[in-house]
């Protein structure tokens, strides 16, 4: 019989990405293309959905074609996405009403404090389990009903639809036939019932959103419908679907409780999965819902960074210490350690554990025998604290000691950083040769609902260790380097002005 592949489309914040895997789990062909970051105001993010659109099924397409493939030899497409980002769109013309309203955009810091002010953080909680913060979509679909002219009418009258990134797509690909998303998208929306895996109604009267303009919330993994025929020559069935995060943990098969990943992209995610009940967090991480297959839910515990890689596409675009990423790396090897200085890397605010929305970033400890190689060394550093604070959080709330962290994402190729991430945890980091882990999540779930794999244990033959990164650093070597990093953090909270918020 003739080869066929899963096509899996990866649509992250800074760029769309298309990618082929085979039956070995082996990546055969991608397509990668950056879109426009529209920063309107200081603190708010943007995207056109338009161009979200256009560049996935551009790669979609060209990925297909660099394989010298067709539509025929797909046996089914996984989707996952940037997170919480929110798009409101007409459910006649399929026009976005506002541009998407990107995860880190913090446009609802204010209205989140008043919020808090009411009393409604426990609430929240334990119903989303998530806290309440700009992060998730909630308050950006009341910022874009109650802001754009015209909207909110449009909306009671049944007339819009709001989705995360996932469900604008399928949207697209099925020409406006489904209105879906997956309960692991949901989980992110801040109205969502984690426990009841429904709408919740006071949540919604909370934000005043109608109802109306929700989709319908799947599993994971099942078939959900079928491609446009004029996209790609033939219908190819729409089989998986997860954010990005979730999928990345499906994709590093951490499929028992225990079990965790971090991602080392643009942002930083940790994900350990909790198993079949919801472990709410004492220690201010997240509660999720990793996914949902074969009528089971799993959850998660997460604590989310928002500055990760980002920090190194600061030293390279704004600081121009570098050229590229990886020159990170040899410019940090001139310096033997960090001489002290301590990058915080809050450059929109501080997510899990601190929550600080009005921390910016801060570069201490400096004196005049610093040089460039102790910023960039400082910089991945202040990466790998951050996701120290995170395992510390998650050991505290689910009672497991010597994780071995799977890792992933772009910055993970950080050989210097892993080794000391490895070093400040004082455990293994296991990089997996395949990074697209997040693809290859997406993949899994889509190719599991269609039979291409049989079941998990399947495909736990497929994972290749590249590298064990151990740890090496002196006990008094690294209270003495977290104790700094406590310090730093401590000066760069609640850094904006009143007036200013
Ligand atoms: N060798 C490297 N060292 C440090 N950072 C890197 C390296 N390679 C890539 N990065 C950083 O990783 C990020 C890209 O990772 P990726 O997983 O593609 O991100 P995303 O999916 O969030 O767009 C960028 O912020 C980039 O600066
Ligand atoms: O697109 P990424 O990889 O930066 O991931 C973004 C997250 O899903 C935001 O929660």
């Amino acid at each position: 019989m003739k080869e066929k592949f899963i096509l899996a489309l990866d649509q992250g914040t800074t760029s769309s990405r298309a990618i082929l895997f085979n039956h070995g789990g082996e990546i055969t062909s991608v397509a990668q293309r950056d879109y426009t970051q529209h920063f309107p105001k200081p603190g708010w993010v943007e995207h056109d959905p338009e161009e979200i659109w256009s560049s996935q099924i551009s790669v979609a397409a060209e990925a297909i074609a660099k394989k010298g493939v067709s539509g025929l030899d797909i046996a089914a497409i996984g989707i996952t996405n940037q997170r919480e980002t929110t798009i409101i769109w007409d459910r006649e013309t399929s026009e976005p009403v506002y541009n998407a309203i990107v995860w880190q955009d913090r446009r609802t810091a204010k209205y989140c404090d008043e919020l808090k002010a009411q009393g409604l953080t426990q609430e929240i909680r334990e119903k989303t389990g998530l806290i309440l913060d700009a992060y998730f979509s909630g308050t950006k679909v009341k910022w874009i009903l109650d802001n754009v002219p015209g909207v909110r009418e449009r909306a009671e009258q049944g007339k819009l639809c709001f989705g995360t990134v996932d469900t604008w797509l399928i949207w697209k690909l099925t020409f406006g036939k489904m209105h879906v998303t997956d309960v692991s998208n949901a989980s992110r929306t801040l109205l969502f019932n984690i426990h009841t895996m429904q709408w919740d109604e006071d949540l919604l009267k909370l934000f005043n959103i109608p109802k109306s303009i929700l989709p319908e919330v799947k599993q994971s993994s099942e078939i959900y419908g079928e491609t446009s025929t004029t996209l790609f020559s033939t219908k190819i069935p729409i089989a998986g679907i997860a954010g990005d995060q979730q999928a990345a943990l499906f994709g590093q098969l951490c499929d028992k409780p225990g079990m965790a990943k971090n991602t080392y992209g643009t942002g930083c995610f940790l994900l350990m999965n909790t198993g079949e009940k919801p472990v709410m967090s004492k220690n201010n991480l997240l509660t999720t819902i990793a996914w949902k297959i074969n009528g089971k839910t799993h959850y998660a515990l997460e604590g989310s960074v928002f500055v990760g890689g980002a920090a190194v596409q600061w030293i390279r675009d704004g600081a121009k210490l570098v050229k590229t990423s990886p020159d990170t790396e040899n410019l940090a090897k001139t310096v033997p350690d960090n001489g002290g200085v301590y990058f915080v890397p809050a450059l929109t605010g501080l997510g899990a554990p601190y929550w600080d929305p009005y921390a910016r970033g801060g570069i201490l400890g400096i004196t005049r025998g610093t040089t460039d190689g102790h910023i960039a060394r400082a910089t991945l550093e202040g990466i790998a604290y951050q996701v120290y604070d995170l395992v510390k959080a998650m050991e505290a709330d689910s009672g497991v000691k010597d994780l071995e962290l799977r890792v992933d994402g772009g910055a993970c190729a950080n050989n210097l950083m892993m080794q000391f991430q490895a070093d400040i945890f004082g455990f293994n980091v296991v990089r997996p040769k395949t990074l697209e882990t997040t693809a290859l999540g997406a993949a899994y779930l889509a190719g599991l609902a269609v039979g291409y794999w049989k079941n998990i244990d399947e495909i736990q033959s497929q994972r290749v260790i590249d590298r064990v990164f151990k740890p090496e650093m002196k006990a008094e070597d690294v209270a003495h380097n977290i104790s700094g990093w406590k310090k730093a953090v401590g000066r760069v909270l609640n850094w904006v002005d009143e007036e200013d918020k």
